[in-house]
């Protein structure tokens, strides 16, 4: 993806919490710092983020793989050029639409985590006047063999209109050597390498960070969440 992309404007969550500092009562599952990082840096880590449930819902999304259920990803609906391997290489199951109403009876803690997920959205709605009423759901696997994602934004004018992406790791027992780690480009020309690792939750705002998935040796499984 060339930088030179058109950019959609970043949200800027502090301005909106500080015009009405009432709504700094109504942050339950963000911090104020959290928040500040996130009009800041652009992105914020939560560890621990759904607990030990984290093994079941890896369970759950295993039994995705193994019923052939995860397809090759296509990447912008305007062009083929992205729907590649050498660009992406993960397999991908859409989670919203009809599959939600399927998932509290085929993966119900999967379930759980994605209504604690979409509650980050209510609380944004709420403290930050976010405004977001619809959201897109992705379980990935990049399935080893350095199966990767080049440097990309996940919102660009003539794309998505995401603002806000969250992801949720579920490698119990990750290790340097299994790789895939997402390795965030800073506006300063550096990276910062956010590993993996089971029930770790990584928010950033879509429209601003640039991020790529370094080659992955084993199984990865992923979450992703977005909101619009
Ligand atoms: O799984 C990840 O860490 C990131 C995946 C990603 O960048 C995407 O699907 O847009
Ligand atoms: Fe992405």
């Amino acid at each position: 993806m060339s930088k030179d992309i058109e950019l959609l404007p970043a949200y800027d969550f502090r301005g909106h919490l500080s015009k009405n500092p009432n709504y700094a009562r109504k942050l339950r599952k963000f911090s104020i710092n959290e928040l500040e990082a996130l009009d800041g840096d652009g992105w914020i880590i939560k560890d621990n983020f759904f607990g030990q449930d984290v093994s079941v819902v890896r369970t759950e999304a295993e039994s995705y793989y193994q019923e052939g259920r995860l397809q090759s990803s296509e990447m912008g609906q305007h062009t083929g050029a992205w729907n590649d391997n050498k660009t992406r290489g993960d397999v991908i199951i859409w989670l919203n639409g009809d599959r939600r109403n399927a998932l509290e009876e085929k993966s119900p803690i999967m379930n759980k985590l994605i209504q604690k997920i979409d509650s980050l959205r209510k609380e944004l709605n709420e403290a930050c006047e976010l405004d977001s009423h619809h959201t897109q759901i992705q379980l990935a696997c990049y399935p080893g063999s350095a199966t990767h994602y080049v440097t990309h934004l996940d919102s660009y004018v003539g794309g998505a209109r995401r603002r806000v992406t969250v992801l949720y790791y579920m490698n119990l027992g990750w290790k340097p050597e299994d790789g895939g780690c997402l390795r965030i480009h800073k506006s300063d020309g550096t990276t910062f390498d956010v590993e993996p690792i089971a029930d770790r939750l990584l928010v950033f705002q879509s429209r601003r960070v640039w991020h790529e998935v370094l080659p992955s040796y084993s199984h990865r499984y992923a979450l992703a969440t977005w909101f619009y």
